[in-house]
């Protein structure tokens, strides 16, 4: 596993979007050929949308033979109501970009039958050839997509009972009000990740420490779900200073030392100029 270290979140974003937009470039998608992105919601993300349309305007580029597969959405909540996963992407960055309606996936958390929406996901993500290149957040708990502690690191995609954690978590989407929070999500799994090409799960700020120790230096244990990306060969935890706090100096050092050369890609690197940071 790589761990990259970036001097803060901002950092993060740029040098995750630049990342994207290389794999992308270098794959040369066509309709026929197109290139698989899996992507996550929440704040953590945020920084790498905005960079990504940033370098979409700059024509630096495009999504229009892109396939997108989100990792998650709650059961129960409208997927017009603000804080569904499907209104956060197009709000913060399909709407933004020119990718094409039909090629993005989002898990419908209305399905009639859960267990079928699952499978069918399942089913698409492999009529493509599977995942490309799938990016993630992790929860304090060091869930990875909605895989919360306790998950079996085969599991396929799924419904999923929401923890305490994760519930508190993200009621500051819901106006701090745990009632207004789904308790419940339909989540790809630990398994359906790992059969992903490559991973890059992105960790910002002090709280998600634990999650990256866990990650990087413990061994691989399903009560913390992203130490999962231990099994995967091309997996790269991309991380601010502040998320470093619980790693030991000599884990810390030796990351440093192996990823110094390892800016971001070259071809598409831009500076924070035009990004407004
Ligand atoms: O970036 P945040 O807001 O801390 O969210 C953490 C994680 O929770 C989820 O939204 C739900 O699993 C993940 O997709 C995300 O990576």
């Amino acid at each position: 596993m790589r761990l990259i270290i970036q001097e803060d979140a901002s950092n993060v974003a740029i040098w995750s979007a630049n990342y994207i937009a290389k794999r992308i470039n270098d794959a040369k998608p066509t309709e026929k050929r197109p290139f698989v992105l899996g992507l996550p919601t929440g704040g953590t993300p945020l920084g790498t949308y905005k960079a990504l349309i940033s370098l979409h305007k700059e024509g630096k580029v495009s999504f229009k033979n892109v396939v997108t597969f989100n990792m998650d959405e709650y059961v129960g909540i409208p997927k017009e109501h603000p804080e569904s996963y499907y209104s956060f992407m197009w709000n913060n960055f399909f709407s933004h970009v020119d990718v094409q309606e039909e090629n993005v996936n989002i898990l419908n958390g209305n399905a009639p039958d859960m267990k079928k929406e699952c499978l069918r996901y399942e089913k698409k993500i492999l009529s493509y050839g599977g995942i490309d290149l799938f990016m993630g957040g992790v929860g304090v708990d060091g869930h990875i997509a909605f895989n919360e502690p306790g998950s079996s690191l085969a599991s396929r995609t799924r419904d999923k009972e929401l923890n305490q954690d994760t519930i508190v978590a993200n009621s500051r989407f819901f106006d701090n009000d745990i009632n207004q929070v789904p308790k419940k999500a339909l989540t790809v799994g630990v398994g359906t990740l790992l059969d992903s090409k490559e991973i890059m799960i992105l960790i910002t700020g002090h709280n998600k420490s634990r999650a990256l120790r866990h990650a990087v230096e413990e061994g691989v244990n399903h009560m913390w779900t992203i130490s999962a990306l231990q099994l995967h060969s091309q997996s790269m935890i991309l991380c601010d200073e502040s998320a470093t706090y619980e790693l030991t100096v000599g884990t810390y050092k030796h990351f440093k030392d192996i990823e110094k050369d390892n800016i971001a890609p070259e071809s598409v690197w831009d500076t924070n100029e035009n990004l407004g940071w």
